[in-house]
């Protein structure tokens, strides 16, 4: 693949060298997982990039390690502040200048970045941004001004399937992302994400303007499977109203193997506590939220709320704790105003307390676990009583006219498909979901293929019938939905 020529802009080097070094060097990594060299250096070459690749693939890195070596800042445009935060932190830790800007960046900070790009020349590598401050006039009069110094070397998106499940209904700056390819034409655009299918993958192209160069452009489509973790549906219902001892009983019986005399020895030797079992359970709602994690403490389990009404502070506290093991902050009980791109290696479960809303957020939720590689667990509470009123409030969030309303509601009706399809494998299911032809071989880590027969059962006899939920239907039972 030649160098793109790049008008008006700065030489770029394609010494293998400074990638391998940098990645040693300044990210303490030995290799390059498969793809990430190739990725690096096509953006290396100034071309727009589009990356599909699995949760905990390692996409951050492919827009990181770019932005150390080139000339010029990196904007980075994402989506979630605990998300920036986690990625900011992580990055300062490895003494790179990386820094947000955002509703709650301290003023000093804030100073400190505007003098920062007002000098044309930005000592910051990577900023992070929302897409709502890319559509303020004075930020966009900030980065054109470092644009004229031929200093602005590339637009990152992350996490970029927001553009097509939010953009069009309640954020809608992410549909105006496209300023930038208006705007700055040779600067070259990154986008990436875990869980695109086809239609999405065409909307981010579309509205990044990256559709408008094809020769520019290069594309990286990786599966989305992630073979560690163990996909379970755990069938409930109103009337048995069973999660919360059934979720206790089984970390009790996680906690009871750690104690195991071997298995306590390997502990002991890694300087691990055993009873420290790293999580997250979604919930829906924030009273949810807040009333399972002292339900949780009050069993003596280390959990904490996550959402996003609490101060910065506090939500600071709880992400610094949990990252770092302290005891008595495990367990994250989060809306989902936590989650998508957060990177902790040792999360050794996701508990979906509720249906998620798109069954692109319940991969991406599920995708926090196990990112060191190691075994981990996913499951999902589902009721059909969940899915009547979830499906209100999906219906309720869009706006009638709203451009996605459909786009939506499918994805809902697909991972309620996935959870009462007990035919086949889970990770098959996911994989065909994204758009995959050759599903992966799964290794006993998921229901079905551990138990065919019994998740047969367990869905017969755990759910309401549809009878019974159709009739509560009718008489409006489920009118009232949770209060997000
Ligand atoms: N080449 C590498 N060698 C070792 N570790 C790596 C490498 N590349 C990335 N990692 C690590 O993998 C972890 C996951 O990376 P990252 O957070 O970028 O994942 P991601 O692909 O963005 O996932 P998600 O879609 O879930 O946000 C990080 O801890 C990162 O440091």
């Amino acid at each position: 693949m030649p160098p793109l020529a790049r008008t008006g802009s700065f030489v770029r080097t394609d010494s293998f060298q400074d990638v391998d070094f940098t990645l040693r060097r300044q990210f303490n990594k030995t290799s390059f997982r498969p793809q990430q060299r190739e990725i690096i250096l096509a953006a290396r070459e100034g071309r727009d990039v589009f990356v599909q690749a699995a949760t905990s693939f390692g996409k951050s890195l492919c827009f990181q390690l770019p932005a150390v070596l080139d000339m010029g800042i990196t904007i980075v445009i994402s989506p979630l502040l605990s998300l920036m935060m986690n990625q900011v932190v992580a990055l300062q830790a490895a003494k790179v200048d990386a820094r947000t800007l955002n509703s709650q960046t301290p003023p000093q900070e804030r100073d400190h970045i505007y003098a920062d790009l007002a000098t044309g020349h930005p000592r910051t590598r990577l900023l992070y941004v929302t897409p709502e401050l890319c559509s303020t006039d004075s930020f966009r009069k900030r980065l054109s001004f470092v644009y004229e110094q031929k200093e602005l070397a590339r637009i990152a998106v992350d996490e970029a399937h927001c553009i097509s499940e939010w953009g069009h209904d309640f954020r809608k700056d992410f549909k105006k992302l496209v300023w930038f390819r208006d705007t700055f034409p040779d600067v070259p655009i990154m986008a990436l994400t875990a869980t695109a299918n086809s239609r999405v993958r065409d909307d981010v192209l579309s509205t990044l303007g990256l559709n408008r160069n094809p020769e520019k452009l290069s594309v990286f489509t990786m599966t989305a499977h992630r073979p560690n973790l163990h996909l379970e549906i755990r069938y409930t219902s109103d009337e048995a109203d069973d999660r919360f001892d059934d979720f206790c009983r089984w970390f009790e019986g996680v906690i009871a193997r750690r104690r195991r005399p071997e298995r306590k020895r390997e502990l002991v030797e890694k300087q691990e506590r055993d009873d420290c079992v790293p999580g997250i359970i979604y919930t829906i709602s924030r009273d949810e939220c807040e009333s399972l994690s002292a339900a949780l403490r009050h069993q003596g389990i280390g959990a904490r709320p996550f959402h996003a009404k609490l101060t910065k502070e506090d939500k600071e506290k709880t992400l610094a704790n949990w990252i770092a093991n302290v005891p008595g902050w495990d367990i994250i009980v989060a809306t989902t105003a936590f989650g998508m791109g957060i990177d902790k290696d040792n999360v050794r479960f996701v508990v979906h307390w509720r249906l998620p809303k798109s069954f692109e957020g319940y991969y991406q939720e599920a995708g926090r676990a196990g990112r060191d590689g190691n075994a981990s667990y996913c499951f999902l509470y589902y009721s059909r009583e969940d899915q009547e009123r979830i499906s209100n409030m999906v219906m309720r969030d869009i706006p009638k006219d709203g451009e996605n309303r459909l786009a939506r509601m499918e994805s809902l009706q697909a991972l309620v498909r996935y959870c009462e399809d007990t035919s086949g494998c889970r990770h098959a299911a996911v994989c065909r979901y994204f758009g995959e032809v050759e599903v992966p071989r799964c290794d006993y880590a998921c229901d079905w293929c551990k138990d065919a027969e019994g998740t047969k059962r367990r869905m017969r006899n755990g759910l309401a019938t549809e009878e019974f939920v159709s009739t509560q239907r009718q008489e409006g039972r489920y009118d009232e939905y949770y209060s997000d």
